[in-house]
Formats: structure tokens, C-alpha cells, sequence
């Protein structure tokens, strides 16, 4: 679903590469964990994903497409099968649960009808039924994450990426949001997290990738956040 062939990514101006020859394979349906320290280049991993920006080198694959080759007016279309949540829920001010929901199928053109129907399907499964009408600013921070990841997932996208998704949560309410991933990574939706939180990762026993420097320093199958 996702594989980087030797890629590495120079930011204008910088000396050292922020990724620096990576080689990996996510395949479909995967559940994968990527950690390291602040500045050790897991944004830059998940933009490269996003064609937010194009490897200086190598080559990534991306559901399929090279994405340094990919035409920009395609990069919409990539996009719509990338599903993202982030720490902050960036959810939409003023508006309700199922309007932050219904946006994202709207923007896209789907049909009103269909509209109707899924985004209730989406909201009972993140457990937000009930809750349609509230405004999405007057919700807690883990039913904020709850209808971001509906927002994310609406559309059935092939991936999701997040990045940080419970490090605005407390420990209980994370717990939630990654019994919630993890369904949908059931459903087939591969899934790729950043973060730095450990017990989450020790806990879940997932893929666990590493950089460091910009280097991917580990790839572990049922891996823990640190090695000793
Ligand atoms: N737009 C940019 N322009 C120049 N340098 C950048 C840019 N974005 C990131 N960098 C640099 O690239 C390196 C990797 O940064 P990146 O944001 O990918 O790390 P990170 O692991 O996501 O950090 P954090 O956990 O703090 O989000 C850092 O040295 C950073 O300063």
C-alpha cells in the first residue's frame, strides 16, 4: 500500500536530509507505529505519504501510484483514499457533529442521498450516536477526536494517517480513541500513527517503525516504544 524505495528528503536550505534513504514496505491492511524524537523526520514521512511534498530521491509508492511522477491535478484523487487525524482535531468551528461529518463527503461531490445514509452509519460506529446535532466545539477532546476520525474514515479511504491523535487525551479517553483505530484497521483500512506515546505502543503490540536523524533505525513486528 505504501513503500518507499530509497527516499530521501532535503528541505531548501538544510545540510542534513530530514529523511535520509529510507526503504520500506506498508502493506494493505497493516497497523504500523511510527516513533522517534522531536525533529527526527515523522511529519516529513506522513507529508511525502500526503504529496505534500516529493522526495528529493528515491522513489514512493503510494496505493499503487508513484508519487514522483504523479501530475498535480491528480493529487486530489490520492488524497481522497488517504484519511487524516491530527493531535488538534481541526474540526470545523461553529458547526455540528454530523455538518463536520457531512463536509467531507460534500466537498467531494457525493450524492445528498447517500450522504444521508453514511454519515449516521459512520457516527454509531465511533460511538458519537446521539450526539448529531451538538456543536462540535461544546464536545470533549475525545469525542472532538471521535468525529475527526469519522470525518477521516466517511469516506472509506484505503489508508488513514494519524498523527498524535491522543496527545491532547487523557490516558482513559486514548484508550478509546485506540480501540476505535484499531476497528477500523479491522475493516481493512491500513493504518499508519505517529506518536510518542509509549504505553499506547507497548500496549498494542503493532508494526513499530523508528527514525532517528531521519534514519529509519527500526522496523519491529509486535514492537514496544523503546528498545532498552
Ligand atoms: N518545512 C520545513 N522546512 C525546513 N525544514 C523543515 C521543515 N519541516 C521540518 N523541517 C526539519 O526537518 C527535520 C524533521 O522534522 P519533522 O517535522 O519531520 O520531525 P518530527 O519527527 O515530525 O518532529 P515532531 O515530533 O516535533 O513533530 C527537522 O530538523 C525539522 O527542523
Amino acid at each position: 500500500m505504501i513503500t518507499f524505495e530509497d527516499v530521501t528528503k532535503f528541505y531548501p536550505g538544510q545540510e542534513r536530509p530530514a529523511l535520509r534513504n529510507i526503504n520500506l514496505e506498508i502493506g494493505k491492511g497493516e497497523f504500523v507505529f511510527l516513533v522517534g524524537q522531536s525533529g527526527s523526520g515523522k511529519s516529513t514521512f506522513l507529508r511525502l505519504i500526503l504529496r505534500e511534498y516529493r522526495a528529493t530521491k528515491g522513489t514512493l509508492y503510494v496505493a499503487g501510484k508513484n508519487l514522483g511522477t504523479m501530475n498535480q491535478w491528480k493529487v486530489p484523487a490520492l488524497r481522497r483514499q488517504i484519511g487524516t487525524v491530527f493531535q488538534d482535531f481541526r474540526l470545523l468551528p461553529g458547526k455540528t457533529v454530523y455538518e463536520n461529518v457531512a463536509f467531507a463527503l460534500q466537498v467531494i461531490g457525493r450524492p445528498a442521498k447517500e450522504i444521508r445514509k453514511i454519515v449516521p452509519e459512520t457516527l454509531e460506529l465511533v460511538g458519537l450516536e446521539g450526539k448529531e446535532d451538538r456543536p462540535s466545539d461544546e464536545l470533549s477532546g475525545g469525542e472532538q477526536q471521535r468525529v475527526a476520525i469519522a470525518r477521516a474514515f466517511v469516506n472509506r479511504p484505503k489508508i488513514l494517517i494519524a498523527d498524535e491523535p491522543t496527545g491532547n487525551l487523557d490516558p482513559e479517553t486514548s484508550v478509546g480513541i485506540m480501540k476505535l483505530l484499531d476497528r477500523i484497521n479491522k475493516a481493512d483500512t491500513t493504518v499508519l500513527m505517529a506518536t510518542h506515546d509509549s504505553s499506547i505502543v507497548d500496549q498494542m503490540r503493532r508494526r513499530v517503525l523508528e527514525l532517528r536523524s531521519g534514519e529509519l533505525v527500526r522496523d519491529q513486528a509486535k514492537g514496544v516504544y523503546g528498545t532498552a
